[in-house]
């Protein structure tokens, strides 16, 4: 049945991204946990209810790739937006606690992407819009979901003036306002496998040493951030934005990661949309095809519990080795 605000109560905070906020919830009737995204909107009524309107088309998407849909409605001047809990978190939290995701999990997440991408493309006629680490969200069973894509085209006109959206994960066709596409969210794949493999937003693009920093012999790739790293103090949004449109794009270091890696992040990084491969090129692209053959998310599964430091035993059995009372 349709979802309402009294039959929700508030388990806690999950995170605030931009215009929205989101809650761990649970519906009363059910007992179902969901997360409840709200998102504050001044909007006459008639946009309002066309924007719920057009958020119900949610229910017809359904992928292994694409974040669960319970509903959506509004209440005065907010939208709530129901969906799947995924108690991983999303990307850019995992990333905040482990120092970079290793490339055969960053293989994983390249393979959920480009599907999401083409399922949203060929069921649904629509591109993702905002593609970046916290719109990838996990869970402990090793799925790898999609969220905050560009459903409703009135929401995305209401939030075009308010949310100043990540302008950093934009495409340079985007962000010098020229027409842009699927090929906008190729670019922000790119660069999101970029930082994710890297340890921090890539642009301006690290130094050689910033990289050998990075990647010194840590194997799970998890170790507290030296002072003052990856919160990079960076350019300001507008100098980001000039360096994305005048400077070159970022790219691996082939010392550090495999070449077809290196090869795959450079073709979705190609600053002119005739150069940068398309959806059907990078489908058939060797890195995507070392790991789209692996059908189980066990591997992903048990990265994400370590990433998490949710898997207690095995935590438990380092520490007593490391101890030396092991039994
Ligand atoms: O959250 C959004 N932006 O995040 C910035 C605010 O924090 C967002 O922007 C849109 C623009 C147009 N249509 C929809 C959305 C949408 N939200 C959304 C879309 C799809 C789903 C699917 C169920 C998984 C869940 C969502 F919350
Ligand atoms: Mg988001």
């Amino acid at each position: 049945g349709e979802l309402k605000q009294d039959d929700l109560v508030n388990i806690y905070e999950l995170g605030q991204g931009n215009g929205g906020v989101v809650y761990k919830v649970r519906h009363k009737p059910t007992d179902k946990i969901m997360a409840r995204k709200i998102i504050y909107l001044e909007v006459k009524p008639a946009m309002k209810n066309q924007i719920i309107r057009e958020l119900k088309v949610l229910h017809q998407c359904n992928s292994p790739y694409i974040v669960g849909f319970y509903g959506a409605f509004a209440v005065e001047a907010q939208i709530s937006i129901c969906m799947e809990y995924m108690d991983g978190g999303s990307l850019d939290l995992i990333l905040k606690k482990v120092m970079r995701i290793p490339e055969h999990i960053l293989g994983k997440i390249t393979v959920a992407v480009l599907r999401g991408l083409s399922y949203l493309r060929e069921r649904h006629r629509i591109m993702h819009r905002d593609i970046k680490p916290s719109n990838i969200l996990v869970n402990f069973q090793g799925e790898i979901k999609l969220c905050d894509f560009g459903v409703s085209a009135q929401l995305i006109d209401s939030t075009l003036h308010t949310f100043i959206g990540t302008r950093s994960y934009m495409s340079p066709e985007r962000l010098e306002g020229a027409h842009y596409g699927i090929m906008s969210d190729i670019w922000s794949l790119g660069l999101s496998l970029v930082e994710m493999a890297v340890g921090r937003y890539p642009i301006p693009p690290p130094s050689t040493q910033d990289i050998d920093n990075l990647i010194k012999e840590d194997p799970l790739g998890n170790r507290p951030r030296p002072e003052g790293f990856g919160c990079y103090k960076g350019l300001a949004i507008f100098e980001l934005m000039e360096w994305i449109v005048n400077e070159a794009p970022p790219s691996l270091p082939r010392s550090h990661f495999s070449s077809e890696f290196c090869d795959f992040v450079d073709r979705c990084l190609k600053k002119s949309t005739s150069e940068r491969a398309d959806l059907n090129t990078l489908l058939h692209h060797p890195f995507y095809k070392r790991y789209e053959a692996e059908s189980d998310n066990q591997e992903v599964s048990s990265w994400i519990r370590q990433a998490c430091g949710c898997d207690l035993d095995m935590n438990n059995e380092n520490n007593n080795r490391r101890s030396g009372n092991s039994t």
